[in-house]
């Protein structure tokens, strides 16, 4: 399945545009309440901020041009009581609508990081760290900040224009027709530049997840970097990256800046046309000086709000860019579907793949037509020149990928029917380069083992001795309290290990498996871990893989893998011999 975010079909995208969109109001939804208060309180406040221009034409022809100063003084009391009105009710109604907005980004977070968290390694195979944190802090911020901060002015904006349209009518038709035509013409302009915009501020958050992809990966190899003097290789890329940001933005700007201008003309043309015209129809007796100047204040309130749109304009279009590319991600299904259980076979094997294909997207195939089983209880190990499918094939006993064709079956049941939960705890899997979690060795060892989660440090400890573990503990000064930091270099790789393997081996699983699980501890600590495998329950099955033979001497079984097959080796000194074969003939 493709799960690349930055190689999707672009007219499939443009389509699903609209769907997204409402898939966006379904966030919105959840604070309908808040929302219909805001716009309840809005109507009120926008109703009073236009009856104003009303008011002020009413006493200029009533009162002031007759010299009635108590009628001036009672309109200005009521214009005052009006203003402040709508002083209390627009901030009520901006707390009201920034906390919409902060709750729809918090729920919009955690949606985007629990679908990640279902995803599987084939969509983390195919996109780049640094994109996919671009697309969680900088496009969800795009968002941010249009619904705390632009959207109570977008619907104000609209509403204030709507009303001022309106009285505009009202007041005069022909006068009304002649201020709105620019307004109409700029809908039109806004509407087909449009994608434009958002297609070229697409183009500049990919560019920006690029570049944080390319930060990420210098970041993360530095040492190798300084180690082999490739700075400036990498200070290329990082320009080049860099480069194409700086274009893209550039381009993203140049269209995002066009609106202001536009609005701004067609603004002062309505202006030019309501004076003209309305000193026209003054001199003729069809309109009064007090209507004129309300006139000409509705207007205003008609295209102020367009200006202000313009700008928010630019933020929605940037908004939507970032909410199709946040939707890409929610939009993704597992393949990893967990199927219908069908009957279990009787005295099944533990294991067993049934003419099994395998290849990764686009690569050739790495496991051709391969059957094998796997009993309970004995120990198994897989052999093979690099690259030759070792940690493909133990990838798929732990079903972190499905089979291109035929099936693997854990205790005579399609491994697809167990939920992950299920897998989880008959399988114990320690990687090649295992995490770890910042926090304590008891933290990260009783991570995801609900048995030891409530635990004293005591308590864990007996656990530990019982099991054999305790040698491996004393390698640590501070023991379970010995602090570890993720990514970070204050503890070594093999030290690493040891936490693994304690960490699989308290989950008591059916089925242990050791990718190079030994390849970064010395020979003493080694046969402590060996100790310890031939301490595990009778019915725990190991699968090692190794590349230092002797790891894999007392194996019961061993499969030599490499050219998309899978052949068993008979003796250890067989494998040997197929080993040294393929060196010798590669
Ligand atoms: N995520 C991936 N995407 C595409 N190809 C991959 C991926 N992982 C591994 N491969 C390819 O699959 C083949 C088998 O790799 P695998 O890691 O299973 O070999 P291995 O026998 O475990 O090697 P090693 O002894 O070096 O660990 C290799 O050619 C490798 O390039």
């Amino acid at each position: 399945m493709n799960y690349n975010l930055n190689n999707t079909d672009k007219t499939e995208q443009k389509s699903t545009s609209g769907k997204r969109l409402l898939k966006l109001l379904a966030y919105i939804k959840a604070e309908h309440k808040d929302l219909l208060r805001a716009f309840c309180i809005m109507i009120v406040s926008q109703s009073l901020t236009l009856t104003a221009p009303f008011v002020i034409g009413y006493t200029i022809d009533h009162y002031v041009q007759s010299k009635q100063f108590s009628g001036i003084l009672l309109c200005s009391g009521i214009l005052l009581g009006m203003y402040l009105v709508n002083f209390g009710f627009s901030y009520w109604q901006s707390l009201m609508m920034g906390g919409v907005g902060q709750r729809m980004l918090y729920n919009l977070r955690n949606a985007v990081f629990v679908k990640l968290q279902e995803l599987p390694i084939a969509f983390f195979n195919q996109n780049k760290t640094g994109d996919l944190i671009s697309r969680i802090n900088n496009d969800t911020d795009k968002m941010n900040q249009f619904f705390s901060q632009s959207l109570v002015q977008f619907a104000s904006g609209i509403m204030s224009m709507t009303g001022a349209g309106i009285f505009l009518l009202c007041i005069n038709v022909k006068l009304g027709v002649a201020t709105l035509l620019p307004g109409f013409m700029l809908l039109v302009f806004t509407r087909l530049i449009s994608p434009l915009v958002k297609s070229k501020n697409a183009a500049n958050m990919k560019s920006t997840g690029g570049l944080s992809a390319e930060i990420q990966e210098s970041l993360s190899n530095f040492k190798v970097i300084i180690a082999f003097n490739r700075r400036d290789y990498f200070r290329k890329r990082f320009d080049q990256a860099n480069q194409q940001s700086y274009r893209t933005a550039v381009s993203a700007g140049l269209f995002n800046n066009i609106f202001t201008p536009v609005f701004s003309f067609c603004s002062q043309m309505a202006m030019l046309a309501v004076l003209v015209y309305g000193i026209y129809l003054i001199s003729v007796g069809q309109f009064t000086v007090g209507l004129l100047i309300s006139y000409l204040s509705y207007s205003n309130h008609f295209y102020n709000p367009i200006r202000q749109l313009a700008a928010l304009w630019t933020n929605f279009q940037m908004a939507m860019a970032g909410w199709d590319r946040i939707s890409q991600i929610l939009e993704l299904e597992s393949d990893l579907k967990v199927i219908p259980a069908g009957p279990a076979k009787e005295n099944a094997p533990l294991i067993s793949f049934n003419n099994v294909n395998f290849r990764y997207p686009g690569s050739k195939d790495i496991l051709r037509n391969v059957s094998f089983n796997m009993e309970r209880g004995k120990t198994y190990a897989l052999v093979g020149p690099t690259g030759g499918g070792k940690t493909t094939t133990a990838s798929l006993i732990a079903r972190l990928y499905d089979p291109t064709a035929g099936e693997v079956m854990l205790n005579g049941r399609d491994i697809r029917s167990y939920t992950p939960e299920e897998r989880a705890t008959q399988i114990g899997f320690i990687l090649q380069e295992p995490f770890l979690f910042s926090g304590t060795i008891q933290e990260n060892i009783i991570y995801g083992n609900a048995r030891y989660a409530e635990y004293t440090t005591a308590q864990l400890e007996e656990v530990i001795a019982k099991a054999g573990l305790d040698t491996l503990l004393e390698r640590f000064e501070e023991g379970l309290a010995t602090k570890v930091v993720s990514g970070n270099d204050g503890i070594s790789l093999g030290q690493k290990q040891l936490i693994a393997f304690m960490r699989a081996v308290l989950r008591d699983p059916d089925l242990l498996v050791l990718d190079e699980a030994t390849a970064n501890i010395d020979t003493v600590t080694e046969q402590q871990l060996e100790a310890v495998l031939q301490k595990l329950p009778a019915h725990t099955t190991r699968v090692i893989i190794a590349h230092r033979l002797n790891t894999i001497e007392n194996a019961d079984e061993i499969f030599f893998v490499n050219n998309g097959e899978i052949a068993r080796a008979g003796s250890f000194s067989h494998a040997m011999n197929m080993l040294l074969h393929h060196e010798r003939s590669s």
